[in-house]
């Protein structure tokens, strides 16, 4: 019978295997470089009427089926003795089976991943056992044949969505089968679901099961949003929800699935707030703070990063990907494109200019997909074939792994800060020299500055801290009564979160950088821990507003300079990271950025590697959302994992 089934990917991991009678290594290692590597196809027969490929090796055969599609092998085991006549149609529903399940997952990182496969395999080993015998004997009948047809996905005829229950058989089977969940063959095994193609792969790679359809912790956010919006007429909302300046970006708000569309809550938005504005709003709801950050030993609160977000995107964009693929479209990631897996496989071999040509130029064009400006992408490249030029890879190793682990370690060192980024530690340091910590926000206009220093100044309440909210934008009408609706929200909110929040404004016309300064005094005499300054949004290339900010670094001597940009700017974002961080005067520069509308791009984060490889500044907050509870710091896997998707 059979003697062992493995399932490798083809960079050589086992990702899982059954073993009823152990078979040396050496075996299945010889079947891998004898004919998959080296592809010594004279090894390779065919006949005695199975359509796989048969390798013969010291008394076993090994037959196999090539998912290059999910770049997987399925090897079948046995020994030559034996005629298994069922094994053909064995390794082609395992392979099935196996992609249905875990098609997702097996785009990511899988090395770490664990397969719970084995009721799965041990159901269908049943079955084909089973079935053979039934047409060998009439003795043996299926009393209830259900036909189980696992999922299509790897391109065999199988094509319904979920397994039945397992087929009543008068015959026990022939053979005991190992399995530890199912003692009986009556055990129901768990049902894939398959209906919906994301939620699997991110039940099993995130553990976030929700039975009963119930709420995610963003659903429930969503809807504490929803409840949020500030009160208006209807005529006053739809005049709010599009930016003066024909922005009418349509806002999204991630959800357990993904990016819905559909929901147009505006929370934050009081960028049209006019002069005459009377600002009604009504107090948004409590806001869990477990949705947007924890409370650390030291009664810190800090705020999450974007892992569980990002895992979020991912599946959701997986499934996007999987939709279209299933419509005709684009098939999978453009990654996918690169290796031509196992062409490419390269074990031991030492990686000349040539081998990495074309893998490059296709790891750029994905940079570029991912919304890398291609400055970055070019040079990241070029490093990365620095750094390859010459190396001998590891056994089973194709060229597009071994580029994608360089490609992370290049994305990974760049995006790393160099020095700490606590923002709340540096706080603490500079109150307790009796003097406010001065924090301010620059950008170009409409990048959300005012927002996102709004979300700051709630993060510093839910620490306790004493805010001053400076309107140095007297450049923009409308800007400073923003402010002022931003201020009063949050007064309200401090009421039940802490800290304590005020503004400082002086009107419009005046010099944005007294103003500031101004501001600051006022802090210090009335022991403010901090100040936050909105400043007027203003073009990089406009020279005259750009050469204003050096004055005010001078009179506001902020301790911490960002910049607000777009997660969508694209290619703009080097020229407007590198104008803004030369426009301070001579030593000084950005401390870092805020990447706002990290929720309107998906995948698409490039503008992150854009802006820190133009500068070598740190990224410190995402903004991902329109709800004071938005914002989040930078996970630079979870980026690693979503430019490399
Ligand atoms: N979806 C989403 N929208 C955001 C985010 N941050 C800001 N916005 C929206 O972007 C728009 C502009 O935000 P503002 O804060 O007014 O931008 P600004 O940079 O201060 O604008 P100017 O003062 O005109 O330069 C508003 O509709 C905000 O609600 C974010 O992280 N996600």
């Amino acid at each position: 019978m059979l003697d062992t089934f493995e399932i490798l990917s083809t960079s050589g991991v086992v990702l899982w295997s059954r073993t009823y009678v152990p078979v040396h290594s050496y075996v299945i290692n010889s079947l891998i470089r004898e004919v998959l590597i080296e592809e010594r196809t004279n090894k390779v027969a065919y006949g005695d009427g199975t359509t796989k490929p048969t390798y013969r090796k010291d008394g076993y055969i090994m037959k196999w089926n090539l998912a290059k599609d999910v770049g997987l092998i399925f090897v079948a085991v046995y020994q030559s003795l034996v005629h298994l006549t069922w094994i053909d149609k064995l390794i082609d529903n395992v392979s099935a089976l196996f992609t249905g399940l875990y098609g997702e997952q097996l785009k990511g990182e899988i090395d770490t991943v664990k397969f719970p496969f084995d009721p799965y395999f041990d159901r269908e080993m049943q079955r084909v056992e089973a079935s053979n015998d039934a047409s060998m004997s009439s003795a043996f009948e299926v009393t209830s044949n259900p036909e189980f047809t696992p999922p299509s996905s790897s391109g065999t005829d199988h094509g319904a969505e979920e397994p039945p229950p397992m087929p009543g058989l008068r015959k026990a089977p022939q053979k005991p089968i190992y399995n530890p969940d199912t003692s009986t063959d009556a055990t129901p095994v768990p049902t894939p679901d398959t209906s919906r193609p994301s939620t699997p792969a991110s039940r099993i790679l995130t553990g976030k099961t929700r039975p009963g359809g119930k709420p995610s912790r963003r659903d429930r956010k969503v809807k504490a949003a929803v409840n949020s919006a500030p009160a208006s007429s209807g005529d006053e909302t739809s005049a709010r929800k599009g930016k003066a300046g024909g922005k009418q970006k349509k806002n999204r708000v991630w959800n357990e699935f993904g990016a819905d569309e559909e929901d147009n809550t505006i929370n934050l938005d009081y960028s049209t707030v006019s002069a005459n504005d009377p600002a009604d709003f009504e107090l948004p709801d409590a806001i869990n703070p477990e949705s947007w950050g924890r409370t650390t030993g030291k009664g810190q609160f800090v705020l999450k990063d974007l892992d569980e977000e990002m895992d979020e995107i991912i599946a959701s964009v997986n499934a996007k990907k999987e939709n279209s693929t299933a419509a005709g479209g684009i098939v999978g990631s453009s990654l996918g494109a690169i290796g031509g897996l196992f062409r490419n496989v390269v074990g031991g071999k030492t990686l000349t200019k040539e081998d990495l040509e074309k893998p490059l130029k296709g790891m750029e064009d994905h940079l570029l997909k991912k919304n890398v400006a291609r400055e970055a992408a070019v040079r990241l490249c070029d490093s990365v074939e620095r750094d390859l030029i010459g190396l001998k890879t590891n056994s089973f190793t194709t060229i597009e792994s071994t580029l994608r682990t360089a490609m992370e370690r290049a994305l990974t060192k760049i995006l790393t800060p160099t020095s700490s980024l606590d923002l709340l530690r540096e706080i603490t340091t500079v109150t307790a020299t009796n003097r406010p910590y001065v924090l301010s926000i620059v950008g170009v206009n409409g990048v959300g500055k005012s927002t996102n220093l709004s979300k700051i100044a709630f993060f510093l309440l839910q620490n306790h801290h004493r805010v001053l909210i400076a309107a140095a934008d007297t450049f923009r009408s409308g800007a400073v009564e923003q402010l002022r609706v931003h201020v009063r929200n949050l007064k309200e909110l401090s009421k039940r979160e802490g800290g304590e929040v005020d503004i400082f404004e002086k009107g419009y016309g005046k010099d944005a950088a007294n103003i500031a300064a101004d501001a600051v005094t006022f802090a210090k005499e009335n022991k403010y821990d901090v100040v936050l300054i909105d400043t007027a949004g203003r073009r990089h290339n406009d020279a005259r507003l750009m050469s204003s900010l050096e004055k005010f670094a001078k009179l506001a001597k902020p301790d911490k300079i960002l910049m607000v940009g777009e997660a969508l700017v694209g290619s703009d974002a080097v020229a407007q990271a590198r104008n803004f961080n030369n426009s301070f005067g001579a030593g000084r520069g950005l401390d870092g950025f805020v990447i706002s509308k990290c929720d309107t791009v998906g995948d698409m984060v490039g503008t992150l590697v854009s802006m820190v490889h133009a500068t070598g500044i740190p990224v410190v907050f995402l903004g991902v959302g329109q709800h004071y509870a938005d914002l989040r710091g930078l996970n630079v896997g979870s980026v690693c994992r979503l430019l490399m998707s």
